[in-house]
C-alpha cells in the first residue's frame, strides 16, 4: 500500500478538477480556490486565500449558505467580467451537523456553451432517431418477399416456390441474368427459413481474388502460411454454422476450389488450411449464378458432380424483358426509394416514358432500371418523369441492338427451345414421357425446362 494522500493535497486536486470552485470556512474566509477561478478573477491564489469572500467576489451568496446551512443549487451567477455561469453552492457540515463552511462550483464557464451543447444534443438525438429508422428499413429491405416487387406470373410463381422450399435444408441454385434480383430472392429464402435467427453469410466468388478465396471460404489455422493470424481464422463456412451461406457467382469458382467445395458439401465438415482437424458443421447452401452451368459442365469448366449437388432445386429468374408487366410496379417502388434516399419529390413516370421502357430490352435488368430512374430523378427531382428527363437514356433505348425487336442469341435460343417443347407437348397430347422421347432429352430435363419457361 502506498503512503496516505495528504488531505490538503487531495482537496487542492478536487477543487481544481471542479473547474470554477471556491471553498470558505464558517467565518466566510476563502480557504481554497481553483486555479481557473483565480485566473478569471485575475489574481493569484495566494492573494485570494485568507481573504473574506465578499472582498474577492462582491455579489457572492456563499455567506448566506454558511448562515442557513442550506444549499443553493443551479443558480445563474453573473461573474465580475459579465460572464454567466450556472452555480451550485453547498454547505460543509461537521459530524454534529454544525456548518463548517461552504463551497460553490460552476462547471460551465458560460451559458452560451450550455445552450450550444444542449442544442447539439437535441440535434444528435434527432439524427440518432433518423439513423435508427433508416437502419431498421435497411435491415428489413432486402429480406422479405414483400420487398420483391412484381405481379407477373413468373415472379408470383417464384415467390410461391421460395415459400415452399424455405423451410427445407435443400440446396438451392438461383439462376438468371445479371441484375434480375437473384440476391434479393436468396435473402428472402434465408429470412423465411427456420435458420433466420442464425448467421447469413454471403461470399461473392467473383469479387475475391482467387488465391485468397480458399482461405476466405475454409479458413486457416495458426502458422498455415507466413502472415497467418495468431490463432488462425474461421472461414465463411464456419461462420455460417447453424445458418445459411450464399455462394454468389458460383460459376467463377476455380476447378480446384470446386473439388474442395464438393467435399465440404458432401461431408458437411471443413478442414482449415494447414489444419489437422475437421469440424462438423450445419449450414444451408444457396448458390447464385448468371452463367449457364449446364453448358460450363459440358465444356468441362464446371464439375458435373458439383453441378448436380448444388442444383437440387433450381429457381430461374427470367430477365426483365420477359416480364415487362412488372415495369410499372418496379418504377413506383424505385421512385419511392429514390425520393426517400435523395430527398426528391418525383410523383411518377409518364405513360409515354413507360411505353419506351416497354420496348427496351433491359440487358442490365432491374438493376439497370433502378439506375436509369435514379439518374433521371436526380436531374429532375419533382413532378412526373417525362421522356425529356431521360435524354441520357433515349439513344440507348432506341439503339437497334438493345430493343426488343432484335433478340440476343441467347434469347433466340431460349425461344426456339420453348417453341420446340410446346410443339412436342402438343403432338403428344401433353404426355411428357413421349414428348421427352420425341425431343431426345431425359424426362427430368424436360420437366426442368417446362418449369423454366413457364410452359403449361
Ligand atoms: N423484383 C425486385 N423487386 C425489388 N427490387 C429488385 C427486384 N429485382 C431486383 N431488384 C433490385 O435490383 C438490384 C439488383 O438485384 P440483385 O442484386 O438481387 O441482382 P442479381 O441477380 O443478384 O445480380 P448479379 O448477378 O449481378 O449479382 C438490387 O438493388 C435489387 O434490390
Amino acid at each position: 500500500m502506498g503512503a496516505p494522500i495528504e488531505q490538503d493535497e487531495l482537496l487542492k486536486h478536487l477543487v481544481d478538477a471542479l473547474y470554477l470552485c471556491i471553498v470558505i470556512d464558517a467565518g466566510d474566509i476563502v480557504r481554497y480556490i481553483s486555479q481557473a477561478y483565480a485566473n478569471i478573477l485575475e489574481s493569484d491564489r495566494e492573494n485570494i486565500i485568507g481573504k473574506d469572500v465578499r472582498a474577492v467576489i462582491p455579489n457572492t451568496k456563499l455567506p448566506e449558505v454558511v448562515k442557513s446551512g442550506k444549499p443553493i443549487p443551479g443558480e445563474i451567477f453573473i461573474m465580475h467580467n459579465g460572464e454567466a455561469t450556472i452555480c451550485n453552492r453547498f454547505p460543509i457540515l461537521g459530524e454534529d451537523g454544525t456548518v463548517q463552511g461552504a463551497f460553490s462550483t460552476a462547471t460551465f464557464q458560460n451559458l452560451d456553451l450550455v445552450e450550444r451543447l444542449s442544442e447539439e444534443l437535441k440535434h444528435l438525438r434527432m439524427e440518432n432517431k433518423i439513423y435508427q429508422k433508416q437502419l431498421g428499413s435497411l435491415t428489413r429491405t432486402p429480406f422479405t418477399l414483400d420487398f420483391v416487387i412484381g405481379g407477373s406470373s413468373s415472379i408470383q410463381q417464384l415467390k410461391e416456390e421460395i415459400g415452399m422450399v424455405a423451410n427445407t435444408d435443400l440446396t438451392v441454385l438461383i439462376t438468371g441474368e445479371t441484375g434480375v434480383g437473384k440476391e434479393i430472392f436468396a435473402n428472402a429464402l434465408h429470412q423465411l427459413s427456420g435458420r433466420k435467427s442464425g448467421p447469413y453469410i454471403k461470399v461473392n466468388c467473383a469479387a475475391i481474388p482467387k488465391d485468397l478465396l480458399e482461405a476466405e471460404l475454409f479458413g486457416y489455422s495458426e502458422g498455415a502460411f507466413s502472415g497467418a493470424a495468431k490463432g488462425g481464422k474461421a472461414g465463411k463456412f464456419e461462420q455460417a454454422n447453424h445458418g445459411t451461406i450464399l455462394l454468389d457467382e458460383i460459376g467463377d469458382l476455380s476447378l480446384d476450389l470446386q473439388s474442395k467445395l464438393l467435399r465440404v458439401l458432401q461431408e458437411r465438415e471443413v478442414e482449415r488450411i494447414g489444419g489437422l482437424k475437421t469440424k462438423k458443421l450445419d449450414f444451408r447452401v444457396i448458390c447464385n449464378t448468371n452463367q449457364n452451368l449446364d453448358e460450363m459442365a459440358a465444356r468441362g469448366d464446371f464439375r458435373q458432380d458439383l453441378y448436380y449437388r448444388i442444383n437440387v432445386i433450381e429457381l430461374f429468374l427470367p430477365p426483365l424483358r420477359e416480364r415487362l408487366e412488372d415495369l410499372p410496379a418496379l418504377c413506383r417502388f424505385f421512385i419511392d426509394k429514390i425520393n426517400r434516399n435523395h430527398g426528391c419529390m418525383v410523383s411518377g413516370i409518364s405513360d409515354r416514358m413507360l411505353e419506351i421502357f416497354q420496348k427496351y430490352s433491359w440487358p442490365g435488368n432491374v438493376r439497370e432500371l433502378e439506375h436509369v430512374l435514379e439518374r433521371a430523378a436526380v436531374l429532375s427531382p419533382s413532378g412526373v418523369l417525362e421522356p425529356e428527363d431521360f435524354r441520357f437514356f433515349l439513344p440507348r433505348a432506341f439503339q437497334s441492338g438493345d430493343t426488343l425487336s432484335s433478340d440476343s442469341l441467347q434469347d433466340q435460343k431460349r425461344k426456339a427451345e420453348s417453341d420446340a417443347i410446346r410443339s412436342a407437348l402438343l403432338k403428344t397430347g401433353g404426355n411428357k414421357t413421349k414428348a421427352s422421347q420425341l425431343l431426345h432429352i431425359p424426362r427430368s430435363l424436360l420437366y426442368e425446362k417446362i418449369k423454366r419457361y413457364h410452359i403449361e
